[in-house]
């Protein structure tokens, strides 16, 4: 063991033997030089002070007092965030995943606050007009109200038009009256609605002149700002324990014919005028559901980010952690060095790579589809509408099962709370099914993927995601395998086409045997989720392959040669998961399976020892990481030791529980 102060000997040896510029690596995960300056400054004025501390492990700490104390940091980042960090940012990248990322030194679980941040504010900026935006926003951002976003109810999450909650639009007091006409109306989930929030988003279906108009956002006070008690018509509360997000203060909400101004309709995409005459605002239908695309464009960058600290931390105790022999009476190797650890672990660090680069892709076609809708084009909003809804099913899944490896990676610690896999895993997990369930919106990518294939099938253009479409309609045969980056990609683009195709046959074929084409999708949907995901997975493959040739064209020869095994290693491992599909729709024979898996097992040889430099280069501060099993310097073991210090239950050397339940068992005759 090393001693207090000293660097765990096999990570300084670790990181003696990595042969690349890690900083160089920081700056490309980062999007530049100026990027990292900028995330250090903000790490600096957030975490400098300490006040993330916790004397008791959260985990320790029963629920009321983990809210309290949730909440207590909540308010101290709080007014580190409005106070400093909005200066360094600029109000209008409050929400960057930056600022997100100093909050995790503060929270091992979730922040109260979150939803407001994340949600109640961005959905003011999306859905209000100016003026209501003029009424709301500073006193948002001020955090003078707190807000969540209150759609689900108990009887309906994914399909947002079966909500029941009701707005009904009075002309003559000029207000909405909010009702809650059954059980499963009750708003469920929101974040932050428990205890915390005095306003919520409430996404409700809205009535006037009798006629309902669909589901629109309101924007509803619930609490007293002065007292915080629920105000009259309103029941609210804490939906109970869960399996993460146990400080995020999730809530029921109900309405008892409660009213609110006209003006507190969200009115950007539609508007109900003082008569009541509803007015539709808006050229798409779906631009309502904004703050959700929003959101899951930004949860591939959570993906990413989540994966980075799991791996961060399997990888650095990989190389602490030494078990059994290799030889008899050899020294221990590092768990590092078995090749079914690397297997476990490299591609962790590929897929938040992948992840990344994917997710800062898909911001920048986010940020120029809200500009051409600013200009009044909402041409390529279906498009996004595929691209977020595939990109967030799939990160958020791939980055869950790669945490939960990261955990097994870690044996018996890795269950720890302490080593903070749990949170991470609890966390990821729950991303896959709120913002829309993978399924649904697998099947969401999938109704574009079909109409994209009739169009190719028409001899239309496409747009230019699924632009391998009109190319893959013309070649009826496999397409020819070559294992090169571009290789895979092309045979990738060619398993969405074959199952797209696949899936287009099976309808039309289900459609003659006489059914409605209801039910011939409804039976397709099993085979229209796999076609989803394949055309995903060639669309990270894709955007992981060139942005990193094109983010390292300047780097030095060994960060290029590093990256490049890397997104190498990505693209093998992908070609070896879904060799059945290769076998189906390309030429690929069994002897080139081999050869991948000789080059995949070369390649983890490469990358070994540049194991720890590559994530080291995540750059994550311990503050941040939060783990004893992955600090920077290693010390596992004394980390594990400090913690039993703390739990409460070490406080006293008899548990009081001795005397009341046990000795008097023993004692007992049966
Ligand atoms: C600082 C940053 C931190 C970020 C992290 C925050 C973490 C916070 C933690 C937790 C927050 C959790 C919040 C929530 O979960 S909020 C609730 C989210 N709920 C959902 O996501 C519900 C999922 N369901 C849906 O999105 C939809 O109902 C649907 C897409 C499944 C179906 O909608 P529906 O109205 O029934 O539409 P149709 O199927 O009939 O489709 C019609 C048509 O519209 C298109 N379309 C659907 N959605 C959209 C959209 N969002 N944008 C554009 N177009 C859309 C659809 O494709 C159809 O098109 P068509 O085929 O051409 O007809
Ligand atoms: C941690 C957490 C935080 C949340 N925070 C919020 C919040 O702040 N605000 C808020 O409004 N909501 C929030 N939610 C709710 C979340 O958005 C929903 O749970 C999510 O959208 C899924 O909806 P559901 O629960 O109704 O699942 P369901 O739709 O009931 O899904 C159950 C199963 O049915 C399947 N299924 C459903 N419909 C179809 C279909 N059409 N085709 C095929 N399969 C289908 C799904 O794939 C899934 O396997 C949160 C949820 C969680 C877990």
């Amino acid at each position: 063991m090393s001693s207090k102060k000293e660097i765990n000997e096999d990570l300084v040896n670790e990181r003696r033997k990595c042969n690349f510029n890690i900083q160089e690596v920081t700056h490309i995960i980062d999007g530049g030089v100026e990027n990292t300056l900028q995330r250090k400054k903000i790490e600096d004025v957030a975490l400098n002070g300490g006040a993330s501390l916790d004397d008791v492990p959260e985990e320790c700490m029963n629920l009321r007092e983990r809210y309290e104390n949730a909440l207590r940091k909540s308010c101290v980042y709080a007014n580190i965030l409005r106070n400093e960090l909005l200066e360094i940012t600029g109000i209008e990248n409050f929400g960057t995943p930056v600022i997100r990322r100093t909050g995790d030194a503060f929270f091992k679980d979730i922040s109260p606050f979150m939803l407001h941040l994340g949600m109640f504010v961005p959905t003011i900026m999306g859905q209000c007009t100016a003026e209501q935006q003029g009424i709301w926003l500073p006193k948002a951002l001020d955090m003078q109200i707190i807000g969540a976003y209150a759609q689900t109810e108990l009887g309906h999450g994914t399909f947002i038009r079966g909500l029941e909650t009701t707005a009904t639009y009075d002309p003559k007091t000029k207000e909405f009256i909010l009702y809650s006409p059954t059980i499963t109306s009750y708003k469920w989930w929101a974040g932050g609605l428990g205890r915390t929030a005095n306003h919520c988003i409430v996404v409700a279906q809205l009535y006037t002149q009798g006629k309902c108009h669909g589901v629109h956002p309101f924007i509803v006070q619930i609490r007293d700002l002065d007292t915080h008690m629920p105000l009259p018509g309103i029941k609210v509360g804490e939906i109970g324990p869960r399996m993460g997000f146990n400080t995020a203060d999730n809530g029921f909400l109900g309405f008892n014919h409660f009213r609110i101004p006209r003006m507190n309709m969200m009115m950007k995409n539609a508007q109900v005028l003082e008569d009541g005459t509803y007015v539709k605002v808006a050229r798409h239908g779906k631009l309502t559901y904004g703050t959700m695309v929003f959101v899951r464009v930004t949860l591939v960058n959570e993906a990413s980010f989540n994966l980075s600290k799991a791996v961060t931390i399997a990888v650095r105790y990989s190389a602490v952690r030494r078990q059994s022999e290799l030889r008899p009476g050899s020294a221990e190797p590092q768990i590092l060095d078995y090749p079914t650890q690397q297997h476990k672990l490299f591609i962790c660090i590929a897929t938040a790579h992948a992840f990344q680069l994917t997710a800062n892709w898909l911001w920048h076609t986010f940020t120029v589809v809200q500009a051409e809708m600013r200009k009044g084009n909402i041409d390529t909003l279906p498009e996004l509408h595929a691209l977020s809804s595939c990109l967030k099913a799939v990160s958020t899944s791939d980055a869950a099962a790669c945490i939960e490896q990261c955990r097994f990676a870690c044996g018996g610690h890795g269950y720890m709370m302490s080593s903070n896999l749990p949170y991470l895993y609890s966390f990821v997990a729950a991303t896959r099914t709120y913002e829309g369930d993978y399924t649904v919106l697998l099947l969401q990518t999938a109704r574009y993927l079909v109409k994209a294939w009739e169009q190719a099938e028409a001899k239309k253009i496409v747009t230019p995601t699924v632009a391998y479409l009109n190319r893959c309609f013309d070649t009826n045969e496999k397409v020819a395998w070559t294992n090169s980056p571009e290789g895979i990609i092309k045979s990738f683009q060619a398993i969405a086409a074959g199952k797209i195709s696949l899936c287009v046959k099976n309808i039309r074929q289900r459609i003659k045997t006489g059914m409605d084409y209801e039910d011939a999708w409804l039976m397709t949907t099993v085979q229209l989720v796999s076609a989803a995901e394949a055309h995903c997975r060639s669309m990270i493959l894709d955007t992981y392959w060139n942005e990193m040739q094109r983010l390292t064209k300047t780097s030095s020869d060994n960060v290029k040669m590093v990256l490049y095994q890397l997104t190498t290693l990505y693209l093998v491992y992908w070609a070896l998961e879904k060799s059945g599909d290769l076998l189906r729709y390309t030429s690929i024979t069994e002897g080139d399976i081999d050869l991948l898996q000789k080059e995949y097992e070369d390649l983890l040889v490469k990358i070994r020892p540049n194991a720890v430099g590559l994530v080291d280069a995540f750059d994550l501060r311990d503050e941040i990481l939060r783990s004893t099993l992955g600090s920077y310097d290693g010390r596992v073991y004394e980390r594990l030791m400090e913690e039993v210090q703390k739990n409460p239950l070490n406080k006293v050397p008899v548990d009081p529980s001795f005397q009341k339940y046990l000795k008097p068992f023993m004692k007992s005759k049966i």
